[in-house]
């Protein structure tokens, strides 16, 4: 039994046509990283402003700690948010936009320093964050969403903009943070970049929550494997695979690219309609399996975990 810590409960939210959110519900679990993912669109950052009290629902509830976030005395507390790199005025110096959130959520203007250091901007902190990089406002809103020292934290696509060694260096500090037991509920629209860093998905496509639970239960449900082959005569070998029941496509000369067969089973069809293999491959395409549990909707019902 685990701890929910936010919960979504029917959660709808309509810009006049459009429907951004539909009847959304999951739960977020205490101490663990849960990755929002979902495509461009989907209805992530929405749900997110709800939770935050930036917007307001349609209907249904969002819950922090079974309490709407309106009535935590002190949010920013309980709860750090990175929903936006424009979060800072651009004419503020890093130092000040921080002594200023410190100021208006009661914590030591001290603070600002440590939290500086913490993501790397202690070098630029007299610079005003209008000339800051993507990467660097990323920097920024996370000592922003941290300094409360809260329990929860929700950050909005925050390795956008980031070099590889920004990404891993975010990965780490997030999963710092999940191992002194809070909980980071993580939006992004890849799940490659999520999945090193994951406990538990909860993933959205078209306003509508198409599946939850243990992250590892979610790649190998919807993990495709491809094989890729080279061999001595492709045109021989892809009709064999396709009656086979694989889907094939070409790569360069002597390749084929093959999903929905294991590699074991396209080394016997090769065998069988005598075509030398060069090179047989399997991989798992996460890529592939993200694509399909967003657009095959009708595959997934509720909890994958
Ligand atoms: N203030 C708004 N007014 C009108 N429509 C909106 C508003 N905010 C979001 N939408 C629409 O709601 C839908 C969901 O948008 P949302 O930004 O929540 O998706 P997302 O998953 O966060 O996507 P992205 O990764 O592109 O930010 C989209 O169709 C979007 O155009």
């Amino acid at each position: 039994m685990f701890m929910t810590v936010l919960q979504a409960v029917g959660l709808t939210k309509r810009y006049g046509p459009v429907l951004a959110v539909s009847n959304a519900s999951f739960s977020v679990r205490a101490g663990a990283i849960t990755g929002f993912l979902g495509p461009n669109g989907a209805g992530k950052s929405t749900t997110l402003r709800i939770f935050l009290g930036l917007d307001h629902a349609t209907s249904g509830s969002a819950l922090i700690d079974g309490k709407p976030i309106s009535e935590w005395p002190v949010p920013a507390r309980k709860i750090g948010a990175a929903l936006d790199t424009q979060c800072a005025h651009p004419s503020r110096r890093a130092i000040d936009t921080l002594r200023w959130v410190a100021k208006m959520i009661g914590v030591d203007p001290k603070q600002s320093e440590v939290m500086l250091d913490r993501v790397g901007l202690t070098e630029v902190a007299g610079q005003r964050v209008g000339r800051f990089s993507l990467g660097m406002r990323q920097r920024l809103a996370l000592a922003i969403a941290l300094i409360g020292n809260p329990e929860i934290v929700v950050l909005d696509e925050p390795m956008n903009g980031l070099d590889p060694d920004g990404i891993s260096w975010m990965k780490d500090l997030l999963r710092q943070f999940r191992d002194q037991g809070r909980t980071v509920f993580v939006s992004s629209h890849l799940l490659a970049e999520m999945e090193d860093l994951v406990d538990d998905l909860v993933v959205i496509a078209q306003s509508r929550i198409v599946g939850s639970g243990s992250a590892s239960a979610f790649m190998q449900r919807f993990q495709v494997k491809k094989v890729t082959v080279r061999c001595e005569n492709p045109k021989a070998l892809a009709p064999a695979l396709v009656k086979a029941g694989g889907r094939v496509r070409a790569s360069g000369s002597h390749g084929i690219q093959v999903t929905g067969l294991a590699s074991g089973q396209v080394g016997t069809i090769a065998r069988d309609t005598m075509v030398a293999l060069y090179e047989l491959r399997e991989e798992r395409s996460l890529h592939h399996a993200f694509a399909q549990a967003t657009q095959d909707r009708s595959s997934i019902k509720g909890e994958v975990g």
